[in-house]
């Protein structure tokens, strides 16, 4: 396909996502399914304009000054994948959309200075959601939501129980905060990512794809040879099997999820990883009362928004509700409060979300705090510093006891990380 075609492809799937509310990867999928003759390198420039629209699409429609998928695919294409305008002139591609007009040709030719925009729209942050970010990062508000807006890295953990960093054939980079982490950057243009799954190291289980913020949250459970942990959000079992490492395969390692569905690839990425510690609870769970007051660590990675994880699924950014937002905070109380029952006196409780909104963070914490008796909070800050160094990037903390990690202060996904200790 010429770049006329892939434009017009991307306008196209716009079109599915933006209209019919079709989640990105199903609408790439779907297109890619009813256009075989699309070859690898076509899908990948198609999915990047894609991607990048949505990423930014309230600061592209702006210096458009049109919201339409026409404006934002060419929008994405030369701010995001650094197409120049000349190249925009099609010549007898019949499969191009039509050429453009005096007023999208000076729009492209940076027409409209986006200085001039409101701040939620300058920071491609949903306006109702604005109000929390300036809240929660004032000054580096506009800052916080662009990082947001640009494109991932991609990262992989060394699983140790297989391997370690040096042992990995790759051209990916160390992380800077994560030991054990390594990365490669995003991808430039038209660019894609090595398919880091058909690796041997990958197949062989030496290595896991996850993002550096994951990374870190589940390093700073500290989870210790011979401890007791519940996992008890295990979800796909990422944060399982990054425990299940850090505890050297030794210790008893409980991985329970309230949807059976998100658990099933647990069983096969354990056997994968040789992490033999992780006895997967499926419900009903019948197991699972019998290990209340006995865990020495419960991780609660609880159900969220997911505003961290915006540079990966933008589309979700845009598709964000306050409903959705209030659902999400009921479901964290609960998890909290049913959790928590799990760690014995003495023991700690972790609470992650890979969200940045206060109300699902520090809000809960100081919430869970107040109705439940016997937990008090501890400085993550300190185990931060601890365990990665005290001249690397460093998280935000509103009180000096909770971290949020974020794309402009760590280079990680957004999440949030508070840890408890139960005293009776
Ligand atoms: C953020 S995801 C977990 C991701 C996972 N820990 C990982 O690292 O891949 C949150 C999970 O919480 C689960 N969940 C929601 N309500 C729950 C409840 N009441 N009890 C247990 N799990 C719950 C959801 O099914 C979802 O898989």
């Amino acid at each position: 396909m010429r770049l006329g075609g892939r434009i017009a492809a991307a306008e196209e799937v716009l079109q599915d996502i933006l209209e019919r509310r079709t989640p990105v990867a199903l609408a790439l999928r779907d297109w890619a399914k009813a256009h075989r003759f699309a070859g690898s390198k076509d899908r990948a420039a198609i999915g990047n304009i894609v991607y990048d629209a949505l990423r930014q699409r309230s600061s592209l429609a702006f210096r458009m000054d049109d919201d339409s998928p026409r404006a934002l695919a060419f929008a994405a294409t030369v701010w995001g994948c650094g197409v120049s305008l000349p190249q925009l002139d099609f010549g007898d591609d019949r499969h191009a959309p039509k050429p453009l007009s005096d007023a999208e040709h000076a729009n492209l030719n940076g027409r409209i200075d986006l200085a001039t925009a409101p701040d939620w729209v300058r920071a491609d942050v949903p306006e109702w959601v604005w109000p929390a970010f300036e809240n929660n990062f004032t000054d580096e508000a506009i800052q916080e939501g662009q990082a947001l807006a640009q494109r991932p890295s991609l990262d992989m953990r060394v699983n140790t129980i297989k391997a370690i960093r040096s042992d990995i054939q790759t051209e990916a980079t160390p992380t800077i905060l994560s030991p054990i982490g390594l990365r490669h950057p995003p991808v430039d243009g038209f660019g894609r990512h090595p398919d880091v799954q058909s690796t041997a190291d990958y197949q062989r289980g030496k290595i896991e794809i996850q993002d550096e913020g994951s990374q870190l949250v589940s390093l700073l459970c500290a989870a210790q040879s011979g401890d007791k942990v519940l996992d008890y959000c295990a979800g796909g079992g990422g944060k399982s099997l990054a425990l299940a490492a850090d505890m050297n395969n030794r210790g008893e390692l409980y991985a329970y999820d309230i949807d059976k569905r998100r658990l099933a690839p647990t069983w096969q990425r354990a056997d994968r990883a040789g992490a033999s510690i992780i006895e997967v609870i499926a419900p009903p769970a019948e197991t699972l009362p019998a290990l209340k007051g006995s865990m020495d660590r419960v991780l609660i990675d609880a159900p969220c928004t997911g505003v961290g994880t915006w540079r990966r699924k933008p589309d979700a950014k845009w598709r964000l509700t306050e409903s959705a937002l209030e659902r999400r905070v009921k479901e964290q109380v609960t998890v909290l409060d049913e959790g928590s029952q799990f760690v014995r006196p003495g023991g700690y409780l972790f609470y992650v979300t890979c969200s940045m909104l206060a109300e699902e963070n520090e809000a809960q914490i100081y919430s869970f705090l107040e109705r439940s008796e016997g937990f008090s909070l501890l400085s993550a800050g300190e185990v931060f510093e601890e365990r990665f160094g005290v001249d690397g990037p460093k998280p935000w903390s509103e009180d000096g006891l909770t971290l949020t990690m974020t794309p402009a202060s760590t280079g990680t996904d957004g999440f949030f990380f508070a840890v408890m200790e139960r005293q009776s």
